[in-house]
């Protein structure tokens, strides 16, 4: 993946000619505007709340020297300075916490996914939303993670595993067309690519002006991305618009034309979030009206809440919505799979209970597969991966994958072993760890053990002839390269 570039504040934004002058009139206050994107931003981190909560994400960190506080208009984020450095923290490698740009938790925030809903997340990749989405899901039910780009749903999938959401399905599509067969959806992400404009904060390119050429192509995408978004929603459900830019054209001007499109079928809600200063949408630029309701979409300026620039639109399905789409069935459990399942309760101790929550199959060879039993995919569109690998099927003993202890570990009653901080690192590097005859007493020779560090799951190692051997996957240990230790 390419290395993002480092902040370089700018010489003097307020002065120069950039991509922002022509929103000058529209800002209430140029000059804040200029010194908050001459600041960087505090990293920020978003609880994995199928594994911990905020606080005990909050008091983990604090033990550990750092003083993080907390976002405030979103329940499950920290804000943490004075060098932290969140891609580094071991944390992050078990997958403890998703590292998320304040303004980027604000769609999913509005949208408010809950228990039992069918999400599609329409532009997903690299599936920051994605797992925001699964999380306010409590890891049951469908989100069906689309991208037009094969590349890019990759890092979605290492997000999805480290997470251990058990509740998403890949698409590869382009979203303009996505089909009908994927199902109706209770709830819409419409996260569109656009001119990043708000993303100045991190990208120091994002000041460069956008050609009118470049843009038009966008806007022609979104508002496609948009209408399909929309028409795949079930009536009472909602959709959200998002992108991080501040041109009206590709905001206020892409909703204003879906809805003339809609005819009465789709009305506004006021974007508005506790605690969060969102101004509103503008009801007209550059000689054209958008219409006095654009008012109800959401404009997130950088001088208002300290974060990058964002806008949000929520969209409710107001007609009775004759559809084209069916409801997609449940995944079929196969009976080999579950068999394989089974090794988490006989070598891990997780009960009977939990594993009955989740529905296994194969998808290829090499792994049983698990999803929640609820889970309904995308219906009649191939699906490139739906769960997340649980137990690699053709090893002796069956081996349980590391994405299957970040889903199931933290309900191991077996074999479970705390690990030092510095063993941490060292299990992370694929190094064997030597175990004093006490810390290997009870631990069964060549059995599978769930690996914690202040009893949070970290990984799956093997026991043999007093030594702890790192299944840490090789792909994941190289991701987390020189950064651990
Ligand atoms: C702003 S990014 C999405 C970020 C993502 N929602 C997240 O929070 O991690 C926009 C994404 O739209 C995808 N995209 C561009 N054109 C698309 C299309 N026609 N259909 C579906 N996805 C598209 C891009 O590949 C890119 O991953």
């Amino acid at each position: 993946m390419a290395r993002r570039e480092r902040y370089q504040p700018p010489e003097d934004l307020a002065r120069g000619e950039s991509a922002y002058t022509r929103y000058r009139a529209v800002i209430d206050d140029w000059q804040a505007f200029c010194d908050a994107l001459q600041r960087p931003l505090s990293p920020c981190l978003r609880a994995n709340t199928t594994r911990l909560t905020r606080d005990e994400l909050d008091k983990l960190l604090r033990d550990e020297g750092w003083d993080p506080r907390p976002l405030g208009w979103q329940g499950d984020a920290l804000l943490v300075d004075g060098g932290f450095r969140p891609g580094h923290h071991w944390g992050a490698i078990a997958g403890l916490y998703q590292i998320q740009e304040a303004a980027s938790l604000l769609p999913v925030q509005l949208l408010d996914p809950r228990p039992g809903e069918r999400v599609l997340d329409l532009c997903a990749a690299p599936g920051n939303k994605t797992v925001q989405v699964a999380d306010a899901l409590g890891n049951r039910g469908t989100v069906v993670a689309n991208d037009a780009s094969a590349g890019r749903l990759g890092a979605l999938g290492q997000a999805v595993k480290r997470h251990g959401v058990v509740n998403v399905s890949q698409t590869v599509r382009d979203g303009q067309g996505m089909p009908w067969a994927a199902g109706r959806f209770d709830k819409v992400v419409v996260d569109a690519p656009c001119s990043c404009e708000g993303t100045f904060r991190k990208t120091a390119t994002a000041a460069e002006p956008t050609s009118p050429a470049f843009r038009q192509r966008l806007v022609q995408r979104q508002q496609r991305l948009l209408l399909r978004g929309m028409a795949l929603t079930r009536p009472g459900g909602t959709v959200v618009y998002s992108t991080c830019t501040f041109a009206p054209e590709e905001n206020e001007a892409v909703v204003a034309a879906a809805l003339a499109r809609c005819s009465g079928a789709f009305e506004l809600i006021p974007a508005r979030v506790a605690g969060l200063q969102l101004s509103p949408g503008l009801e007209a630029w550059d000689g054209v009206d958008f219409g006095a309701d654009m008012a109800a979409c959401g404009r997130l300026w950088p001088h208002h809440n300290d974060t990058g620039g964002f806008f949000v639109a929520l969209l409710r399905r107001v007609d009775d919505g004759s559809s084209q789409s069916e409801d997609p069935l449940p995944l079929p459990e196969e009976p080999r799979a579950r068999t394989l399942l089974q090794t988490f309760e006989d070598e891990l101790g997780v009960s009977a209970e939990v594993l009955d929550g989740l529905t296994a199959f194969f998808e290829g060879s090499k792994y049983a597969k698990v999803v929640a039993a609820d889970h309904t995919a995308a219906g009649g569109i191939p699906v490139v991966r739906s769960g997340i690998p649980a137990v690699r099927a053709q090893t002796r003993p069956p081996k349980p994958s590391t994405a299957g202890v970040m889903a199931l570990g933290h309900h191991a009653r077996g074999a479970v072993l705390e690990l030092e901080r510095a063993e941490v690192y060292a299990f992370f590097r694929r190094e064997p760890l030597l175990l004093g005859p006490e810390r290997g007493s009870g631990l069964r020779e060549g059995g599978h053990v769930v690996l914690r560090h202040r009893g949070h799951t970290i990984g799956i190692g093997m026991y043999r002839n007093g030594a702890m051997v790192s299944l840490f996957p090789k792909a994941w240990s190289r991701a987390a390269g020189g950064t651990v230790g």
